[in-house]
C-alpha cells in the first residue's frame, strides 16, 4: 500500500470516506505508477486536503482520476466511472478495480508466471452442511449467500491492512463490521467467521455487540413493517373480495403461523450469531465478557425482551384489528344486502299488486280415456284468458258463451305449467303477505288433482301444494343469512254440514294442531301418513272428498336478523268441496237424504256433460275476478309494534276472562255455576264476522310459533295408525265408480273409512271452538254428528281441571248444552232467522263464508263495512243457487292483506 494512502485514509474509514479519499486520484495514480511505473506520467501533486476543500480542487481531482482510468483501461484491467467516487456512486466498482490492481500486482510480484486472470471471484472454500447459513434460510435477498461479496470483504480487509498480520484495532473492526452488516447481513458474517476460524481472536466487545444488536433491531423492525404491509395487502384483498372466502379461524390461524414463522426466523438468525462466539473465561453463551460487557449485554437483553413483548402486542393488535374489520365488514355487507333485499321485496310486491290481488285461472280437464271429444263442453281456449263453452242442446248464439279470466289452461297443461303462474305468490308469503289459493269446481273436475296431484310418487305429478311448500323452504333457506324463518303447517278438513254447524252454533274455525316443519319432506311425510290412513275405504273417501273442504295452511314467521322486525305470512291452500254439493246438503239438511242425493248426482254425472255446473263454475269464477281487494299489505311489524300488540292481546284475554267470570257469577246466581270454559258463543252476528274468526285464530297463538303451540310432532309421524291430519286424495278408480253412476255400498270388502280422531287441542281460554273435525270411529257415515263432536271434545279437555268435581260439573254443563242443541236446532235456526231479519244478512251460509273464514286476515280491531260483507255474501249466495243472474257489479272489499288465486 502506498504510504501516502496510509496517511490519507482515515483511521476509521467509512465507505464514504474511503471513496472520498480516492476522489483526488492521487492515491490511485501513485498506486498504479508503483504497479506499472510510468503508466501515468503526470500526476497532479496537491496538498492533502480535508473533505471541506475537496470541492474547490475538483478539476485537478478529475484530471488525476481520468488519467488513472485511461491507464487502467489501457492495461485491460477493471475500471470504474468517475461518478462512482461520488456520493451515491457504485463504490463496489471502485473496490473491484482496486482488487484487480492488487491481483495484478501479486501476479507480477510472483514473476508473472501463467496467465493472470481476474474474474472478481475468490471462493470461500466450503460451507459445511447444516451450517447456520443454511438455517438462516432464503427468506430475503439480504440473507442469501453471495460468495463474491464475501470474498470481496476478505480481500478488502486484507488490502486495508486488516489481515491477521496486523493487530486488530477496534475502530477498524467497527468500521469493517458496520460496512459488513450493511452489505452482507448477519448470516454471511457468521459463516465467514466460522469458516475462517477468526472467532477466537475476534474482539467481541460492547461495540461489536452493539452493532450486532442494532442490526438485529433494525432487521426486526423491517420485518414488522414488512409483515404489517403484507397483512395490510392481504386484508385489503379480502375486503375487495380477491381472496377466496376464509373462515375467521382460518384467517387468524394463517396470520398466526405466518408471524410465528417470521419471528422464529428472525430470532434464529440472531441467536445463531450470538452462540457462534469463541471459547474463553467468563463464558456466557460461549463468549467471555467483562463486567461492562455483561451490563451492556443485560441491557440489550432487556431491550430484546421489550422488543419481543412489543412484537406480541403488535400481533395482538393486528388480530384485534382484523376482528374489528371483520365485524365491520359483516355489518356493512349485511346492512347493504338487507337494503337491497328490502328494495327488491318492495318492487316485487308492487308488481304483484299491479297484477291484482285476486287472480282467477281456469283449468280445463282433459278428455279422459273412454270419453269422446264430442262430449266436451269446451269449444275454444284462447291465449288471452278466453274460454268458449258450448251447450250442444242449444242452437244459435245461445249455444256458445265466452268467459275471460287471468289465464286459461287447456287440457294438455302439465302440473308444472300450472304452478309457474302460481309461483310468484309463494314468494309473497315469505315477505309477510297472506295468500290463498283455492280450487273450485264440480265433483270430479280435477280440484284435488290440481292442488295435491294424483299421487306423490313422481315430482311431475306434484300439485300446487307440494310445489309451493318446496319453494317456500328453498326460498327461506336462501334468505337464512338475513331472515330466520319458522314454518308451521295446519291441515283441516271441513264438511259442508260442519261449516253450517260451526257457523250456526257459534263455533270458530276448527282447530287443527299446528305442526312445526323444517323441510318439504316433513310435510310430505305428514301427508303420506294421512294418505295411508285414509286409503282404507276408497268409496267412502271419494264420497267424503266431494263434500268436504280441505284446507292446508302454512304459517310463516320470520325475524330479520339485523333490524329485529318480524313478519308473518300465511299460505292457505284450499281444495273446496264439489260446487254442486253445498246446495244439496244444505237444502236437504238431513244427512241420510243428502247421501241419496249425492249418489243421484254422481250417477247423473255419468249421463250428462255437466254443462250446467261448468257454466255455473265459470260464472262464479268471473264474479270472484270482479271483486277488488285493494293492494295487499305485508304483515310486517317492528319490535315495538309487536310488543304493543302482545300487550293488547294480553289485556284482551284478561278482559275476556273477567267477563267470563262475571258471567259465571251471574249464571251461578240464577241457575247454578257454569264454567266459562264451556260457554258456547251464540252471538250470530259475531260468528259471521270474519274479523271475529280471525281474532280467534290470533287467540290460538298460531302465528306466535311458541313451543307450546306446536303439536307434538314425533308421535304423529312415527306411530303407525296414529291420529293423522286430514288429507284429500285423488284416486282415479274412484272416479270410475262415479262416472259409471254407482257408489259401492259399505261392505266387508269395501269397508267404510276408518274414522281416525284428529289430534285435538283444547284451551281453557277458548270456547268450544276447539272441536275435532274428522269423523269418530263409530260413525259409519264418515262424519260427526254434533253429539259426537261434543263427546269427543269432552274427552280431550285440558287436564288443567283435574279435580273430579270440576269434571263432573263440566260434563253436566255439556249435557245441558247438548240438550239445548239437539232439541233446539230448529230453535237455533229460528233465532238465526230473527237475527238475520234484523241485520239483513242472508239466510244461507255458503262456501264463501268458509273462504272468508279461511283467508280473511283483517287484523284485530279492524272491521269490514257491513255493506261490503253483505255484498260479498250476496254475490256468493246468488251464485250458489245459480238462479239469479242479475249482475251485481264490481264488489269492493278493502283493507284485506291477502292475495287470492282461484283455480276454477
Ligand atoms: N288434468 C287432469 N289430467 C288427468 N286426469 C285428471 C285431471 N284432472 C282430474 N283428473 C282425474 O279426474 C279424476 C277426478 O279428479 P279429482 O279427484 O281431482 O276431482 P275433484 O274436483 O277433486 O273432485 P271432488 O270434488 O270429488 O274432490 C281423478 O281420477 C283425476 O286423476
Amino acid at each position: 500500500m502506498d504510504h501516502g494512502a496510509a496517511e490519507v485514509l482515515p483511521t476509521e474509514p467509512s465507505e464514504e470516506h474511503f471513496c472520498l479519499s480516492l476522489r483526488n486520484g492521487l492515491i490511485l495514480c501513485n498506486v498504479l505508477n508503483k504497479l506499472n511505473p510510468g503508466a501515468i506520467p503526470k500526476v497532479v501533486e496537491i496538498p492533502i486536503i480535508d473533505t471541506e476543500g475537496a470541492a474547490q480542487t475538483a478539476i485537478q481531482y478529475f484530471e488525476n482520476t481520468r488519467n488513472f482510468l485511461v491507464a487502467v483501461g489501457q492495461m485491460k484491467l477493471l475500471t470504474f466511472e468517475v461518478s462512482d467516487l461520488e456520493k451515491g456512486g457504485s463504490s463496489g466498482k471502485v473496490v473491484d478495480c482496486i482488487l484487480c490492481l492488487k491481483g495484478y500486482y501479486e501476479w507480477r510480484k510472483s514473476g508473472g508466471i501463467g496467465v493472470w486472470k481476474y474474474g472478481g471471484t475468490v471462493r470461500i472454500t466450503s460451507f459445511p452442511k447444516g451450517s447456520p447459513s443454511s438455517l438462516i434460510g432464503s427468506e430475503s435477498a439480504d440473507e442469501s449467500l453471495d460468495e463474491s461479496e464475501s470474498s470481496q470483504f476478505e480481500e478488502l480487509l486484507e488490502y486495508l491492512h486488516l489481515s491477521s498480520e496486523v493487530s486488530l484495532e477496534e475502530s477498524k473492526v467497527s468500521t469493517a463490521f458496520t460496512f459488513l452488516f450493511d452489505r452482507l447481513g448477519i448470516g454471511l458474517l457468521q459463516t465467514y467467521l466460522t469458516e475462517t476460524n477468526e472467532l477466537d481472536d475476534f474482539p467481541l466487545n460492547s461495540m461489536v455487540i452493539d452493532i450486532v444488536l442494532r442490526k438485529a433491531v433494525k432487521d426486526l423492525s423491517a420485518l414488522l413493517i414488512s409483515q404489517g404491509s403484507q397483512l395490510g395487502i392481504f386484508l385489503k384483498n379480502m375486503l375487495k373480495g380477491n381472496c377466496k372466502p376464509l373462515l375467521k379461524h382460518e384467517f387468524l390461524q394463517a396470520i398466526s403461523i405466518y408471524i410465528d414463522q417470521r419471528s422464529g426466523l428472525a430470532s434464529n438468525d440472531l441467536s445463531q450469531f450470538c452462540i457462534c462466539g469463541g471459547k474463553g473465561k467468563g463464558m456466557r453463551h460461549g463468549i467471555s465478557y467483562s463486567a461492562d460487557q455483561t451490563n451492556v449485554l443485560d441491557l440489550q437483553q432487556k431491550q430484546l425482551e421489550e422488543l419481543k413483548a412489543s412484537f406480541h402486542l403488535t400481533k395482538l393488535e393486528v388480530q384485534q384489528a382484523h376482528l374489528t374489520w371483520e365485524q365491520e365488514l359483516k355489518r356493512i355487507a349485511s346492512s347493504s344486502y338487507h337494503k337491497v333485499l328490502e328494495e327488491n321485496r318492495q318492487l316485487y310486491n308492487q308488481v304483484q299488486d299491479l297484477k291484482g290481488a285476486i287472480r282467477v285461472f281456469c283449468r280445463v280437464k282433459p278428455v279422459l280415456h273412454g270419453k269422446s271429444d264430442e262430449q266436451s263442453t269446451v269449444d275454444y281456449v284462447g291465449e288471452n284468458g278466453n274460454i268458449m263453452i258450448v251447450n250442444r242442446h242449444k242452437q244459435g248464439k245461445d249455444a256458445r258463451k265466452m268467459f275471460t279470466f287471468n289465464k286459461v289452461f287447456g287440457g294438455n297443461t302439465t302440473q308444472q305449467q300450472i304452478y309457474v303462474d302460481t309461483q310468484p305468490l309463494i314468494r309473497s308469503v315469505l315477505d309477510g303477505y297472506n295468500v290463498c289459493i283455492f280450487a273450485y269446481g264440480q265433483t270430479g273436475s280435477g280440484k284435488t288433482y290440481t292442488m295435491s296431484g294424483p299421487d306423490m310418487t313422481t315430482e311431475d305429478t306434484w300439485g300446487v301444494n307440494y310445489r309451493a311448500l318446496r319453494d317456500l323452504f328453498q326460498l327461506s333457506e336462501a334468505r337464512m343469512d338475513v331472515i330466520k324463518y319458522e314454518v308451521g303447517v295446519q291441515m283441516i278438513e271441513i264438511y259442508n254440514e260442519q261449516v253450517r254447524d260451526l257457523l250456526l252454533n257459534g263455533l270458530n274455525v276448527p282447530d287443527a294442531s299446528l305442526v312445526s316443519v323444517k323441510c318439504t319432506q316433513d310435510v310430505l311425510d305428514l301427508m303420506r301418513i294421512g294418505q295411508r290412513n285414509r286409503a282404507v275405504g276408497a268409496t267412502a273417501l271419494n264420497e267424503r272428498s266431494s263434500r268436504s273442504h280441505s284446507v292446508l295452511t302454512v304459517h310463516i314467521r320470520g325475524k330479520e336478523l339485523v333490524s329485529g322486525s318480524t313478519l308473518k305470512g300465511c299460505l292457505h291452500l284450499v281444495d273446496l268441496a264439489g260446487s254442486e254439493r253445498v246446495d244439496k246438503s244444505e237444502a236437504i239438511g238431513e244427512r241420510l237424504k243428502e247421501a241419496q242425493h249425492i249418489n243421484r248426482s254422481l250417477s247423473a254425472l255419468g249421463d250428462t256433460n255437466a254443462i250446467g255446473e261448468t257454466i255455473s263454475t265459470l260464472k262464479f269464477a268471473e264474479r270472484v275476478a270482479s271483486i277488488e281487494l285493494g293492494a295487499a299489505r305485508s304483515n310486517k311489524e317492528t319490535g315495538e309494534i309487536r310488543e304493543m300488540k302482545e300487550e293488547i292481546s294480553n289485556l284482551k284475554l284478561l278482559v275476556e276472562k273477567k267477563e267470563a267470570e262475571l258471567e259465571q257469577l251471574r249464571s251461578g246466581m240464577t241457575r247454578g255455576a257454569i264454567s266459562p270454559v264451556h260457554m258456547p258463543r251464540h252471538n250470530l252476528t259475531n260468528n259471521l264476522r270474519p274479523e271475529a274468526n280471525q281474532r280467534h285464530v290470533d287467540d290460538n297463538k298460531l302465528p306466535e310459533f311458541t313451543e307450546k303451540d306446536y303439536a307434538p310432532k314425533m308421535p304423529l309421524l312415527a306411530e303407525e295408525g296414529s291420529p293423522s291430519p286430514p288429507i284429500r286424495r285423488s284416486i282415479s278408480t274412484d272416479r270410475g265408480v262415479h262416472t259409471r253412476g254407482r257408489t259401492k255400498p259399505d261392505t266387508p270388502d269395501n269397508p267404510p273409512i276408518t274414522k281416525l280422531q284428529y289430534p285435538i287441542r283444547a284451551s281453557v281460554n277458548r270456547s268450544l271452538a276447539t272441536l275435532p273435525i274428522l269423523p269418530s270411529t263409530d260413525n259409519k257415515r264418515g262424519y260427526l254428528s254434533s253429539q259426537d263432536t261434543v263427546s269427543e271434545s269432552l274427552h280431550n279437555l285440558p287436564k288443567a281441571n283435574n279435580k273430579k268435581a270440576n269434571q263432573e260439573q263440566e260434563e253436566e254443563q255439556f249435557k245441558q248444552m247438548l240438550n239445548v242443541r239437539q232439541g233446539g236446532i230448529g230453535k237455533l235456526k229460528l233465532e238465526h232467522n230473527q237475527v238475520k231479519a234484523k241485520s239483513q244478512l242472508p239466510v244461507k251460509i255458503h262456501k264463501s263464508d268458509l273462504l272468508r273464514t279461511v283467508f280473511s286476515d283483517v287484523e284485530v280491531g279492524e272491521t269490514i263495512e257491513e255493506g261490503q260483507r253483505s255484498d260479498l255474501l250476496e254475490a256468493e249466495n246468488e251464485h250458489a243457487s245459480t238462479k239469479s243472474h242479475v249482475p251485481i257489479g264490481t264488489k269492493k272489499l278493502q283493507r284485506s292483506s291477502s292475495r287470492i288465486l282461484c283455480i276454477a
